[in-house]
């Protein structure tokens, strides 16, 4: 395991920034194009290793994918022309690619079997099988299909109106591109609003399907038509350095070109009620997800109450809102948030034990964190627990901290930022 040392910020971060593409549209990005049929050009996709495993995933179904660093192009035949793998497909650590894959996969008329890395082994995949099975899918697995490696058999799926249990923008957009294979009108009714780039994109690709309220419809048996994607920034990424900027002394950055879609911007209304200072101006729209900068500078923070519909905005945010929080005066409470225990780790223990190793006080709770604010951190280790998300919040916390962080397994942030620390680098004063 690859293991790195990062010294305390001795004043602060400073200037200009461009986080990679953005990892959920980089996803649908290469799902779409390659059920499309034609040549779809995708720019500033994300190459960390979750993207790649939904391009090689396709690749195995036989489609055509060429890349040069962040750009792709794709040749898509339509999805009449996908072939029957001869191997088992390796989803790797992605959540993203299982069950988005998984709608995919059960509505072709192919066997195909598929299966993850240890973490993506223990994340539950029944959240997408037992409505899937619903609409006719023939899917097996282990553990009675809740976990991975799964099979699917293709069958004629029959349209069905879903009422989801859980608020995840990976079952929704499952089942919408299931409902594309299926038979009549398939509907997705949320429980709260996700992350909604499925159905903001798919109508670039030619789909019909209409969002009323929280509820999105879909007709079965549509074709895409191939289409160009410029993927924004990831502002999942930019997370970690604005709350860098915000906590470290002397900061001021700019972070350029970053997604600011209002189901995912919660990372900034987040700090900014936590006292950060945070100016924001959308320059542009890259098809309709509008893109623009982030200045922040550093400022004293106060603790704040993260809950209920802001949850799903922030989720994958909260292990470095975690951090943020021990740097405000009082107490931080986050909750109705139990989804981060079916993340690659189970952030709340995750954070719990690596922040109070170095210094912290955090308590965890069943469905989320409560952070004692406003002590100093020690330094010491973090371990990533393979986890990119705690590797790069535990990376943050050095600069922070008394003395440096070693970060055990840091090799795991490739798998949403493989140009972490060399941006972080860049930006140290
Ligand atoms: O749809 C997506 O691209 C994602 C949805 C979220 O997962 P859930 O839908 O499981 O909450 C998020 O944690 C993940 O990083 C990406
Ligand atoms: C939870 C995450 O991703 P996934 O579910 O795709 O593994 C994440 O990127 O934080």
């Amino acid at each position: 395991m690859a293991v790195i040392e990062i010294e305390p910020s001795k004043g602060g971060l400073s200037g200009t920034l461009e986080v990679p593409g953005d990892k959920s549209i980089s996803h649908r990005s290469v799902i779409f194009a390659s059920l499309a049929e034609g040549t779809s050009k995708i720019t500033n996709f994300l190459t960390g290793e979750d993207c790649l495993r939904t391009v090689d995933a396709f690749r195995s179904l036989g489609v055509e994918i060429e890349q040069d660093e962040d750009e792709l192009v794709i040749h898509g035949n339509g999805v009449d022309n996908l072939n029957e793998p001869l191997a088992p497909i390796n989803f790797g650590n992605s959540g993203t690619t299982a069950r988005l894959m998984s709608g995919v996969l059960a509505g072709l008329p192919l066997f195909t079997v598929a299966y993850g890395d240890d973490s993506l082994s223990k994340r539950p995949m029944d959240r997408v099988v037992v409505p899937l099975r619903e609409m006719g899918a023939a899917i097996s697995g282990r553990k009675k299909a809740s976990l991975l490696p799964l099979s699917f058999d293709g069958t004629t799926l029959r349209g069905k109106d879903h009422n989801l249990k859980v608020r995840s923008a990976q079952v929704k957009s499952s089942l919408l591109l299931a409902g594309l294979f299926a038979e009549g009108e398939t509907s997705v009714t949320e429980l709260g609003q996700t992350r909604n780039h499925t159905e903001m994109l798919l109508p670039q690709f030619g789909v019909d399907l209409t969002v009323k309220g929280s509820t999105i419809t879909i007709k079965g048996g549509q074709r895409l038509r191939a289409s160009d994607v410029h993927v924004p920034g990831d502002i999942s990424s930019a997370a970690f350095f604005i709350v860098a900027a915000a906590v470290t002394p002397g900061s001021e950055l700019t972070l350029k070109n970053v997604g600011l879609n209002h189901t995912r911007d919660g990372i900034i209304h987040v700090m900014k009620a936590m006292g950060a200072s945070i100016e924001t101006d959308i320059h542009s729209y890259v098809g309709k997800e509008p893109v623009g900068d982030v200045h922040i500078k550093s400022s004293t923070l106060t603790g704040a109450t993260i809950e209920g519909e802001m949850i799903p905005n922030v989720i994958d945010e909260i292990p470095i809102i975690a951090l943020a929080a021990t740097q405000a005066e009082g107490t931080t409470v986050i909750k109705d948030a139990e989804e981060l225990r079916y993340k690659e780790t189970d952030r709340i223990s995750a954070v719990v034990d690596n922040l109070n190793r170095i210094g912290a006080n955090v308590e965890a709770r069943e469905d989320g964190l409560v952070i004692h604010g406003g002590g100093t951190l020690n330094g010491g280790t973090v371990d990533s627990q393979g986890d990119h998300r705690i590797g790069m919040m535990g990376a943050i916390a050095s600069l922070i901290s008394e003395t440096s962080v070693i970060i055990v397994g840091k090799e795991c942030i490739n798998i949403s930022y493989p140009s972490f620390f060399s941006h972080l680098d860049k930006i140290r004063k």
